[in-house]
C-alpha cells in the first residue's frame, strides 16, 4: 500500500499553546485510521495541517506527495473534509448546496444526485437545509466531503448527531471508500463504536502521539488483562467453592456468574480449567480489553509504542 500522508516531526504552536509536538505518522492507501484524543489533544490541528489551513512551525507534512501549505496544492482536489461542525446556508436546498460545492471543487455536477442518494438524502434533496435535522445536515456534510471521489478523507467527529442506524450506514460508506483505496482518517471521541471499523488507531495526548497501531498491536503492547466470565452449572456449593479455590480469584457477579481479570500469561491455563469437563461451568465469555480501556491505559502510562 502506498503512503498517502506523511507527517514527520511536526510541531505547531498557537502563541504559547503547543498544539502538536514532534508528531510523526504515516497513512496509507486503503487504510482507515482512528485519530483519538481528549478535547484539545491536537486532532483538529493535525487535520488543518493536512488541509493546508495552518502551517507547521517545524517538521514536514506531505499529502499525496505535496506540501499542503505550499501555494499550489493541486492535491487539494483529491482531499475530502468533513468539519466537526458543519454549517450550510439554510436558505439553499441540499441539492443546491452540493451543486455549489461541486462547482467549487470542479467536480461533474452529474454526481450530485447520486451522492445525495448515497447518504440517504435523495428524498429530501430539494428541501431547504434549514428544515433538515442535525443528522441530515451531517450527512449533507459527508456528501460534500465525498465529492470527486477523494483519495484522502479527513472526517472530524463525523458521527456526532447521527442515530445508531445512520452511524451504521455511515460506516458502510467508510468501508466502501476503504475498499476503493481511499485513506480515511476518523477523528473521534466515540471509541467503542470505532472497534472493528478502523484498521489502526493513533492516540494523541496534549499534542504528542502516545500510541499508534492496530487494536491487536495495542492490546499486545498494553498487556491488559482479559475479562473471563463464566456461568455456573447447578452444582453443589461445595464443589463450586472447591473449583474456585483451585483456579483463581474469581469475583461473584451474581448467584450463577463469576468473573476474573486474567493476566496475559495466565489466560490460557485459566480458560483450560474453565473449559475442562470437571469444571462446574456451562457457559464462558472472553472479553478482550476494549478500545476505551486501551485508551485509558495509554493515557495513564504515556507509553509510546511505535
Ligand atoms: N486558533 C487557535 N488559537 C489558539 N489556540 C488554539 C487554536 N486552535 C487550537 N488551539 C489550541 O490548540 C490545542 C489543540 O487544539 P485542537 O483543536 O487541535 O484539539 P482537538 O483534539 O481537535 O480538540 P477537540 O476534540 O476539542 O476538537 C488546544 O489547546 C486548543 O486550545
Amino acid at each position: 500500500m502506498s503512503e498517502t500522508v506523511q507527517v514527520v516531526a511536526v510541531t505547531k504552536s498557537y502563541g504559547n499553546v503547543k498544539a502538536l509536538t514532534d508528531l510523526s505518522c504515516v497513512f496509507r492507501e486503503g487504510e482507515t485510521v482512528a485519530l483519538v484524543g481528549h478535547n484539545g489533544a491536537g486532532k483538529t490541528t493535525l487535520i488543518k495541517l493536512l488541509l493546508g489551513l495552518v502551517r507547521s512551525d517545524s517538521g514536514t507534512v506531505r499529502v499525496l506527495g505535496e506540501d499542503p501549505a505550499a501555494g499550489q496544492f493541486a492535491a487539494r482536489q483529491q482531499l475530502g473534509f468533513l468539519p466537526e461542525n458543519v454549517s450550510f446556508n439554510m436558505a439553499l436546498s441540499g441539492r443546491e448546496t452540493l451543486t455549489f460545492y461541486a462547482r467549487l471543487k470542479r467536480v461533474p455536477l452529474a454526481s450530485v444526485g447520486s451522492l445525495l442518494e448515497r447518504v440517504g438524502l435523495g428524498e429530501a434533496a430539494d428541501r431547504r437545509v434549514g428544515t433538515y435535522s442535525k443528522g441530515m445536515r451531517q450527512r449533507l456534510g459527508l456528501a460534500q466531503a465525498l465529492l470527486g471521489r477523494p483519495r484522502v478523507l479527513l472526517l472530524d467527529e463525523p458521527t456526532t448527531g447521527l442515530d445508531p442506524a445512520l452511524r451504521r450506514s455511515f460506516y458502510e460508506i467508510v468501508a466502501e471508500l476503504r475498499a476503493d483505496g481511499a485513506t480515511v482518517l476518523l477523528s473521534s471521541h466515540a471509541l467503542t463504536e470505532l472497534e472493528g471499523k478502523a484498521d489502526r488507531v493513533v492516540i494523541v495526548n496534549r499534542g504528542r502521539k502516545i500510541a499508534d497501531g492496530t487494536i491487536e498491536e495495542l492490546r499486545s503492547i498494553a498487556r491488559l488483562p482479559t475479562r473471563v466470565r463464566v456461568t455456573l452449572a447447578d452444582s453443589d456449593a461445595g464443589s463450586v467453592d472447591d473449583w474456585i479455590g483451585r483456579t483463581g480469584a474469581w469475583k461473584r457477579i451474581n448467584g450463577h456468574m463469576l468473573e476474573i481479570d486474567a493476566e496475559p500469561d495466565a489466560k490460557i491455563s485459566l480458560l483450560r480449567s474453565a473449559a475442562s469437563p470437571d469444571a462446574p461451568v456451562i457457559d464462558l465469555d472472553v472479553v478482550p480489553p476494549t478500545l476505551d480501556e486501551l485508551y485509558a491505559h495509554f493515557l495513564a502510562t504515556g507509553e509510546a509504542c511505535k
